[in-house]
């Protein structure tokens, strides 16, 4: 264990809205030390599954009702006797931290400084679910190893490259002009991973590839990526605007917002509440946020559990049809993240909606989980593959490099 503190070695804190994953790499040896998820946050039964290096996962039960409790409970685990794979916190050099929202102010990952906390604070409100969440992680690793250097990786930093016809709202320009009011779009470190992993794994250089990337979890966005680029993702100033999520409605007409605090009398501030907290899946089913509630209720017969799945997969292909359009063809559909990886029904009902563009499913290949994988049928003239993706390397690869 001592060697290891000699080593560089990064911690990497992803936190997402309902779950926070993390890895302790040792970037000299490529090595992940242990990595992990806590999940459900803020939901029920939160757990985080604990996998340190060369031994079997570990399933810790606690109470997580918020994300400081989750980064408590995996810096105890990372030092822990039993599960532990370093001895204390001085054996981490660095800490990389996922940063959902950038605002205008951070193309690129950045070294983490009192200024950039300030600066992402001020973002908080186009991200509620997500910024917040980031800067606990970072106060917490401020307290815990105050000297240790930290460096953030924005999600909106891959969507830089979308042409000015894909970010631009509809509004007067005046709008875009005092408050640069556009797409953002983010999960862009996955977007990224997933595109350049999905042509590493066809042979095929990413610069001839038009390839969409539907990120399912539980916020879900779709990404076009025509050559290596970012062209248009389907969220937009806020991770809100989109797909239907565990808790976000995505794309609504924007008069129901008046229609709503009229209606229910509440303020605008508690309509965007609703729409970020209590819509999406949950809303639908008034079951659950997560699908794996869903699929069980599914299975039970559940009418309206089967009616959401119905929604949320319809809503993915509409998307996709609409980036094959916006790149004029595509070469391959990639499903990554919780949902993505795992869920073979709704991978599947998403592409019964694009056998007219060419895709075409081996259901048998279909059934594999967290793998990567081409599950496309050999008559399939577009391709149709399960890449698992990896925010956390790309975050400790950017993490070094700034260091
Ligand atoms: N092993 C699994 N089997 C089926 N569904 C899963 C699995 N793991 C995660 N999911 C689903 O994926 C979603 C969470 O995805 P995730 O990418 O972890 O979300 P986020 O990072 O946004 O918190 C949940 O709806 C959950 O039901
Ligand atoms: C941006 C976003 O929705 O992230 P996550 O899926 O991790 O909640
Ligand atoms: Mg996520």
């Amino acid at each position: 264990m001592a060697e290891e503190t000699r080593k560089l070695n990064i911690l990497v804190l992803n936190c997402g809205s309902s779950s926070l994953k993390y890895q302790l790499i040792n970037m000299e040896e490529k090595k992940v030390l242990a990595k992990g998820i806590c999940e459900r946050i803020g939901i029920n039964d939160s757990q985080i599954k604990h996998t340190p290096i060369g031994k079997e996962a570990v399933i810790i039960k606690g109470d997580m009702p918020d994300h400081k409790n989750a980064v408590q409970y995996v810096i105890d685990a990372l030092v822990s006797k039993e599960h532990g794979v370093i001895d204390s916190m001085d054996a981490i050099n660095a800490v990389g931290h996922r940063i959902v929202h950038g605002g205008e102010e951070f193309a690129s990952s950045t070294v983490i400084t009192d200024e950039v906390i300030e600066a992402v604070k001020t973002c908080s409100d186009l991200a509620p679910l997500h910024n917040p969440a980031n800067l606990i992680g970072i106060d917490a690793c401020k307290q815990i190893m105050p000297n240790i250097p930290m460096v953030g990786v924005f999600d909106t930093a891959f969507h830089q490259t979308m042409p000015k016809k894909s970010y631009l709202y509809a509004l007067p320009y005046a709008y875009y002009r005092k408050y640069k009011l556009r797409r953002y779009g983010f999960h862009g470190t996955s977007h990224k991973y997933v595109a350049y992993r999905a042509a590493e794994f066809l042979n095929r250089d990413i610069k001839d590839m038009k390839i969409v990337v539907c990120h399912l979890g539980n916020g879900a966005s779709v990404c076009a990526v025509d050559g290596g680029k970012s062209v248009d993702t389907s969220m937009g100033l806020t991770p809100l605007e989109g797909l239907v999520m565990g808790t976000r409605s995505g794309d609504i007409d924007p008069a129901i917002l008046q229609f709503l605090a009229e209606k229910e009398n509440k303020t605008l501030e508690e309509v965007t509440s609703v729409l970020n907290k209590e819509s999406g899946v949950l809303g639908i089913s008034e079951i659950s946020s997560d699908f794996r509630d869903l699929e069980n209720a599914i299975a039970q017969g559940d009418k309206k559990a089967a009616l959401t799945m119905n929604v949320f997969c319809y809503r993915v292909a509409k998307y996709v049809g609409a980036y094959a359009a916006a790149m004029n063809g595509i070469d391959a559909v990639v499903f990554t993240a919780g949902l993505g990886e795992n869920n073979g029904a709704v991978r599947s009902e998403i592409c019964s909606y694009l056998t007219f563009l060419g895709v075409n499913v081996d259901e048998e290949a279909n059934k594999c989980r967290s793998i990567e994988r081409d599950f496309s049928h050999e008559d399939a003239r577009v391709r149709t593959l399960v890449i698992p993706t990896d925010e956390e390397m790309m975050i400790a690869r950017e993490t070094a490099k700034l260091l």
